[in-house]
């Protein structure tokens, strides 16, 4: 049974561009960012046209050190990638020094789409170093999140930027880990449809009545952690693995074809080139293959990513 690669498959974005179905997730363990070079150069050498990152992930400098051997090596060009950055919460009044951040680390002028990283407002803490602490926290280790800050400030911000005719920075702007009720607000006060909404899901999580709201409103949703993150414990699925089965295909195939097959982006990250080569496989599930992987989160929810700033966020707990 042959089947096409997901790097052949790409989706219609609400504002006329398009997107490579599945994009090689980049938020590496801290220990090892260097070897987010080698596994970005070894996608796209297997296909991959996109590439998700995040100002947060410190591995955009990598990155930039990929893209730019494969351009100088005319492996690539910049126009057949689409990037992917986020802004950080500690950025959550001025993306646009987050955005220049980003294009200067990954040696780029423009982003292919930005979103904003998680609707949270973080104070801005400098450590003795003189760098900004990602995750703020007080001294009983809670969140510093900036008092009456509003977290649709950001995308406001960035909605200015992408209407300005004179900005040509990023070409399409979204959100990440908005629930539904966050995405009602942004329709009352912003002009721009996020064109992305970025969050959790998997057979664990199916989210599928934030991935019906988002179809019906013309909002691409794209699936992070689609292995269950670190270790991808959701291989270990027993209907995944029948699946794998019956496609003849990996694990790993069926849970990035899981999203894929309801027209959503996928994410899956990996540092090793054979892995990276090898997640590429689709198969073309059916309503019933879709709906058994539906059901395993019906019975058995489990958000893997649930920090512990997020307990505000309607949907999360702030407990992971
Ligand atoms: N917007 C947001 O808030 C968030 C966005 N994201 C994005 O989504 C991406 C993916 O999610 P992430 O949580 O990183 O993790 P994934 O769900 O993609 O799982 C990654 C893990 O799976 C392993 N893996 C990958 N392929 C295979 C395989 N074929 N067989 C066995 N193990 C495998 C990797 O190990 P190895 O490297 O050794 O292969 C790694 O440990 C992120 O990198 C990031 O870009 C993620 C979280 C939050
Ligand atoms: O994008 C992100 O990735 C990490 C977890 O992998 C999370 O903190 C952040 O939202």
């Amino acid at each position: 049974m042959t089947h096409p690669t997901s790097t052949e498959i790409y989706f219609n974005l609400n504002n006329g561009t398009r997107i490579p179905a599945i994009g090689l997730g980049t938020a590496s363990p801290k220990d090892r960012y260097p070897e987010t070079k080698e596994a970005v150069k070894a996608a796209i050498r297997a296909g991959y046209r996109h590439i998700d990152t995040a100002y947060f992930y410190k591995t955009e400098p990598y990155i930039g050190q990929a893209l730019k051997e494969l351009f100088e090596s005319a492996e690539i060009k910049r126009e057949e990638l689409f990037i992917t950055t986020k802004v950080w919460p500690t950025f959550w009044n001025n993306p646009s020094d987050s955005i220049d951040q980003s294009l200067k680390d990954l040696g780029i002028d423009y982003v292919d789409l930005v979103l904003q990283h998680w609707p949270v407002c973080f104070q801005k803490v400098e450590n003795s170093q003189g760098n900004i602490i990602g995750l703020p926290r007080d001294k009983d280790g809670n969140a510093l999140f900036e008092k009456d800050a509003d977290w649709l400030f950001t995308y406001k911000a960035l909605e200015k930027i992408y209407l300005d005719p004179k900005d040509n920075r990023v070409r399409a702007i979204g959100v990440s880990n908005y629930p539904i009720e966050y995405l009602e607000r942004l329709f009352k006060e912003c002009k721009v449809t996020p064109a992305i909404n970025q969050v959790e899901v998997h057979p664990h999580l199916p989210q599928l009545e934030l991935n019906k709201f988002c179809h019906d409103h013309a909002i691409l949703l794209t699936a992070y952690s689609p292995l269950g993150s670190d270790g991808a414990p959701n291989l270990k699925i027993k209907s995944v693995q029948d699946l794998a089965k019956k496609y003849k295909v990996e694990p790993a195939d069926i849970l990035t074809s899981y999203h894929i097959s309801k027209g959503n982006v996928v994410l899956p990250r990996s540092l090793n080139p054979k892995r990276i080569a090898a997640n590429v496989s689709f198969a073309k599930l059916t309503d019933d293959d879709l709906s058994k992987l539906d059901q395993v989160g019906i019975d058995e929810p489990n958000r893997f990513i649930d920090e512990f700033f997020t307990s505000e966020i309607p949907g999360f707990t702030g407990t992971k």
